[in-house]
């Protein structure tokens, strides 16, 4: 079925799946079936929900934002401390516009975390562009854990939301579990996006995130409210806006789930625009494969799509783009 060009992005209350996520029989109960229903739509049809009704406190998500502000307000020289380099496995601290996106530099500064990698992985070659361990801040002193707090909140609840997609797809509960991703990698992007009237050069620094997709399984994005940033292209080519509703997080399905849905489920290309006049804080956490994972059509989706997709190594994936991501 070819998707539907949807005019705006829905929101989908996931709590009945979150509260009975662990509950062998999850897909019989109604309110249950009622949110995969939904969630088939969005993934279907957009590729982008808003998660409502998560269980992620709004306090926690706050601290997030505000911490965040607090270290981006910090003297360079304080931030520098943390920069990112090939030797910290592309893990730390980026200045305004090193970052680049399908050959373009983006207008934002940003803070990389990655999970850290266990000895069975560290001894893969391919590891090791990303090995090393992440860099925190001295300051703001709460920074790190409430970030790693933050990191385990959202395995869980990427995980129950990932059941849902399960599903909805028509497999059982745990496929994205055990040698998919049972282990999974995971990355938080802390981004700051300078106010627009603070740019040299409005025209050629306007675009906070060029056009991409995302190269995982889930996102999940935390934004700052009242700042409109974040556009989705639909289906039929229309720039939507993902306006920040409060209390909610952004989902999005990557690349990753693109090949193992076959197809049946599209990762969107989404951008931000920097058209504010005062700094945005984003915070998305990516739910990835496990690393080592080789990553092919479900055999329960095969036949979904007229091209099989192509399989592969989930770490080579990532790899890739952590190599043509940066100036
Ligand atoms: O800043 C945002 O809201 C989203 C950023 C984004 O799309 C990304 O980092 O992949
Ligand atoms: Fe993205």
């Amino acid at each position: 079925m070819a998707p539907h060009a949807l005019d705006s992005i829905p929101t989908i209350d996931v709590e009945p799946l979150v509260r009975r996520f662990d509950d062998p029989g999850l897909g019989a109960f109604p309110d249950v079936r009622d949110v995969i229903e939904q969630l088939d739509h969005a993934c279907r049809n957009i590729g982008f929900f808003y998660a409502a009704g998560h269980g992620v406190s709004r306090e926690l998500m706050d601290d997030v934002r505000s911490l965040s502000h607090e270290f981006f307000k910090l003297p360079d020289c304080d931030k520098m401390r943390i920069k990112m380099t090939p030797s910290s496995g592309y893990r730390g601290y980026q200045k305004l516009g090193e970052n680049v996106s399908y050959g373009m530099h983006d207008c934002h500064e940003a803070i990389d975390y990655f999970r850290e990698l266990g000895p069975e992985i560290q001894d893969l070659e391919l590891a090791k562009t990303v090995m090393g361990p992440n860099q925190w801040p001295e300051n703001p002193k709460r920074f790190r854990a409430v970030m790693e707090d933050y990191v385990d909140q959202l395995r869980g609840l990427s995980k129950a939301i990932l059941r849902g997609v399960a599903l909805a797809l028509g497999g059982e509960a745990d496929t994205f579990e055990g040698s998919r991703a049972g282990d999974p990698f995971w990355i938080l992007r802390v981004i700051g996006y300078p106010p627009k009237d603070s740019l040299e050069s409005p025209e050629s620094f306007g675009i906070g995130c060029g056009e991409h997709t995302d190269y995982g399984l889930l996102t999940l994005v935390n934004q700052d409210p009242e700042i409109p940033a974040l556009q989705v292209k639909n289906c039929s080519g229309k720039w939507l806006w993902a306006d920040p509703v409060p209390g909610t997080f952004v989902v999005n399905i990557g690349d990753m789930l693109k090949i193992w849905s076959n197809g049946t489920y599209q990762p969107t290309l989404h951008r931000v625009l920097n058209s504010a006049m005062d700094f945005r804080v984003s915070v998305p956490f990516f739910y990835e494969p496990n690393f080592d994972t080789k990553v092919e059509p479900l055999s329960f989706c095969l036949g979904n799509s007229k091209e099989e997709e192509k399989p592969v190594v989930y770490g080579e994936h990532l790899v890739k783009k952590v190599l043509t991501n940066f100036a």
